[in-house]
């Protein structure tokens, strides 16, 4: 048995976002390899708050069940949040069904989530000791659905500015090319976590220290470590750290180095077309590359997951890179 769903990009590439039935009702989450929380704007959700989503009601769902007094809080590192209450229902991706899946209504969601009218909240792939669900932590639909899959794994395909997709208990070699190259991963913080041996900026030698790193569905951008970020910047001209466009800008009609991240044999390449990331209107353009902010690890957002075909495999808690 095995799912296999579209994963549609918003503007910009800013999150993609793909349908998922609960209870019979059909709303379009963010599928999130940074978290571990299935959580969706629903009718707890203030009506201030609603505006133009698409929410879930659970009095309409004849398999939604009440956890009594469960309650899940949520922050990200851009500071936005949600909060709420949590039930049971059936949930099903691509063809893919796991039964009293835990569902978190929203009854709070922060400013970014309220104005991000396609989205109608998150679908966690992290590791579920990163749930957050009080009383009783819960796990997430991929760990729900392990047990029922051919290949315990799922692979993610995201693309810059059309359809990628998300496929469940299943690797579809016509989706990359060459051969898979494995490294193990350290999910002791409920991460998508591995080690990766060095970088390089356009066309230079592999250098640098190794560094800790997870692979981030839920981030939209590659965030590196500051001297990374400085290194890579230098080779372009005009680059600059903006705070009034929070993070580096550089003029758009610059020539973008390619990034390329060692990891273990597999040398990973983000093409300098993904590295300018967007237009500030003013012909600067806004850098797919920014700084962690200290984290201790780098976070491979979509900005590095566009450039691979990655397989998250849950069953030998390990991740496979390939190009496309
Ligand atoms: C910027 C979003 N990413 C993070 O905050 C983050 C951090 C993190 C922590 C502190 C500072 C910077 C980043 C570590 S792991 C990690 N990854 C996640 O948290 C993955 N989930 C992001 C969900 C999310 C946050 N804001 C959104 C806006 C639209 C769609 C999705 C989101």
């Amino acid at each position: 048995v095995g799912g296999d769903v579209t994963a549609t990009p918003e503007s910009d590439d800013n999150e993609y976002l793909c349908p998922v039935t609960i209870g019979g009702q059909t709303l379009n989450l963010d599928f999130d390899s940074g978290s571990s929380d299935l959580w969706v704007f629903s009718t707890s959700t203030p009506s201030s708050e609603q505006q133009s989503h698409t929410i879930y009601n659970p009095a309409k769902s004849s398999t939604f069940k009440e956890l009594n007094g469960f309650t899940w809080q949520i922050s990200y590192g851009d500071g936005s949040g949600a909060s709420g209450t949590v039930g049971t229902d059936t949930v099903t991706v691509g063809g893919l069904t796991v039964k009293n899946q835990a569902v978190e209504l929203a009854t709070a969601v922060s400013s970014e989530f309220v104005t991000d009218s396609a989205n109608n909240g998150l679908l966690g792939l992290a590791w579920s000791n990163l749930n957050t669900v009080e009383p009783t932590q819960q796990q997430t639909f991929f760990a729900n659905a392990g047990p029922q899959l051919q290949q315990n794994v799922f692979t993610a395909d995201l693309r810059h500015d059309q359809p990628g997709s998300y496929d469940f208990g299943f690797i579809d070699t016509s989706k990359f090319q060459g051969n898979l190259n494995y490294v193990p991963v350290d999910n002791s913080q409920g991460f998508w976590q591995f080690t990766v041996d060095g970088y390089a900026v356009g066309d230079g030698a592999t250098g640098g220290n190794s560094f800790s790193a997870i692979a981030d569905t839920g981030t939209t951008l590659l965030l590196l470590d500051d001297n990374i970020v400085s290194d890579y910047y230098s080779q372009i001209s005009s680059a600059q750290n903006s705070n009034s466009a929070g993070g580096f800008v550089f003029d758009c009609t610059e020539d973008v180095p390619d990034l390329t991240l060692q990891i273990g044999d597999y040398a990973a390449v983000v093409p300098g077309s993904l590295l300018n990331f967007s237009q500030n209107g003013d012909g600067t353009c806004f850098g797919g590359i920014q700084s962690d902010g200290g984290q201790g690890f780098a976070i491979l957002g979509d900005v590095f997951l566009k450039a691979q075909f990655t397989v998250f495999d849950q069953g030998n808690v390990q991740l496979g890179f390939a190009p496309k």
